[in-house]
C-alpha cells in the first residue's frame, strides 16, 4: 500500500474532514500536527478549536479552554455548510467541552452508527506528563464519546487510565483492546509506540470478533511529538476517502512511521514527527 490518498483534481473541492482539537504553539502535536497531514494528503481540513496551549518542544505551561457552546458551535457552523466525510477528536480538556461535542455529534450524524465516521484520540496528558484533560473529564470521555466512536486510538498511558490495564507485552495488549472495545467504540486500536523496549512498535486494532495487528520497525529517534496525532489524523483522511477502519489504520501507519523516519530536531525538547516528506519529489 502507498502512503499516498487519491488527490482532487485542480480548482476540484477535496474531500473535507474535520479535527476537534487544541492548539501547540510549537506547531508539533495538536490542530497543527492534524492540518499537516490533511494538508500534505490533500485533503481540506476544518477545524473546531477546544483550547489553547502554551506549548514548546519540552512541555505545556497553560491552558486557555474555549467556552463549551463555541466549540460545538464551531462544529454546527461547518459542518451543514460545508460537509466532511469523517471528524477526529484530540485535546478535549474538560467534561462540559466533551458534552457539548457528543451532542453535536448526535445532531450532526457523526458517529459509529451515522453518517460520519469518528475517530476519538483520547488525549490525556503531553508526552511531558503535562495534563491536557481534567481528571473528572474521564467519565464523559467514556460515557459520552467512546460509545460514538468509529475507532479509539490511545497510547499506553491513556490506556491505563481508560481501563487501568498495564500494558506490557502483546497479550496485556490484547486484554486491553478488549476492555477498551466494551466501552462501546467500532473498534479500537492499541498503539504501541511506548513499548519502548522493543524493536519494533506494534499496534493492535479490535472489533469484538479478531484481532489485527499492525507492527513496524521501531525508529530510533526523540523526536516524536505528535505521533499520536498524526497517526490518527491519517486514519481520518483514509477514512474520508472510503477507506474500511483496517485499511485506513494500515494507511496511517505507513504515513507515521515514515513521518517518523523524516523527524527533526526542534527547539530544546523534543521534534515532531515530519509528514513534510511527502513533499521529496524522490518519495514514493
Ligand atoms: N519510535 C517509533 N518507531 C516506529 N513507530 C512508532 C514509534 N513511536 C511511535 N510509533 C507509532 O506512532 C504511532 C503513535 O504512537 P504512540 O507513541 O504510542 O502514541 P502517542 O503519540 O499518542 O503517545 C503508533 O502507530 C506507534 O506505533
Ligand atoms: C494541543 C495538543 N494536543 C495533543 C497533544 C498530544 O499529542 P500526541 O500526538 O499524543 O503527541 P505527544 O504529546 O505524545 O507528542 C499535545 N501535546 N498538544
Amino acid at each position: 500500500m502507498t502512503a499516498r490518498l487519491p488527490l482532487p483534481a485542480s480548482g476540484a473541492t477535496p474531500v473535507r474532514v474535520m479535527t476537534v482539537a487544541g492548539s501547540d504553539s510549537g506547531g508539533g502535536a495538536g490542530i497543527q500536527a492534524d492540518m499537516r497531514t490533511f494538508a500534505l494528503l490533500g485533503l481540506h481540513a476544518c477545524v473546531a478549536v477546544t483550547a489553547v496551549t502554551v506549548q514548546n518542544s519540552t512541555g505545556v505551561t497553560g491552558i486557555q479552554e474555549i467556552e463549551p457552546s463555541v466549540v460545538a458551535a464551531q462544529m454546527r457552523s461547518v459542518v451543514p455548510d460545508i460537509g466532511v466525510s469523517a471528524v477526529k477528536t484530540g485535546m478535549l480538556a474538560s467534561g462540559p467541552i466533551i458534552d457539548a461535542i457528543a451532542d453535536a455529534a448526535v445532531d450532526l450524524r457523526i458517529g459509529r452508527d451515522a453518517d460520519v465516521p469518528l475517530v476519538v484520540d483520547p488525549v490525556c496528558a503531553s508526552m511531558h506528563g503535562d495534563p491536557l484533560l481534567a481528571a473528572d473529564a474521564l467519565g464523559a470521555l467514556k460515557e459520552r464519546l467512546f460509545p460514538l466512536a468509529t475507532v479509539v486510538t490511545p497510547n499506553l498511558d491513556e490506556v491505563r487510565l481508560l481501563t487501568g490495564i498495564d500494558v506490557v507485552d502483546a497479550d496485556t495488549q490484547r486484554a486491553a483492546a478488549v476492555a477498551l472495545h466494551a466501552l462501546g467504540p467500532r473498534w479500537a486500536l492499541v498503539k504501541g509506540g511506548h513499548l519502548r523496549g522493543s524493536d519494533v512498535s506494534p499496534d493492535v486494532l479490535y472489533d469484538g470478533t479478531g484481532f489485527l495487528e499492525f507492527p513496524s520497525a521501531r525508529i530510533d529517534t526523540p523526536h516524536d511529538h505528535g505521533a499520536g496525532d498524526t497517526l490518527a489524523a491519517a486514519i481520518t483522511g483514509a477514512l474520508g476517502h472510503g477507506y474500511a477502519v483496517p485499511d485506513a489504520v494500515g494507511f496511517a501507519k505507513q504515513w507515521v512511521t515514515r513521518g517518523l523516519a523524516a523527524a527533526y530536531p526542534l527547539g530544546a525538547g523534543h521534534g515532531p514527527v515530519n509528514p513534510l516528506w511527502r513533499l521529496d519529489p524522490e518519495a514514493d
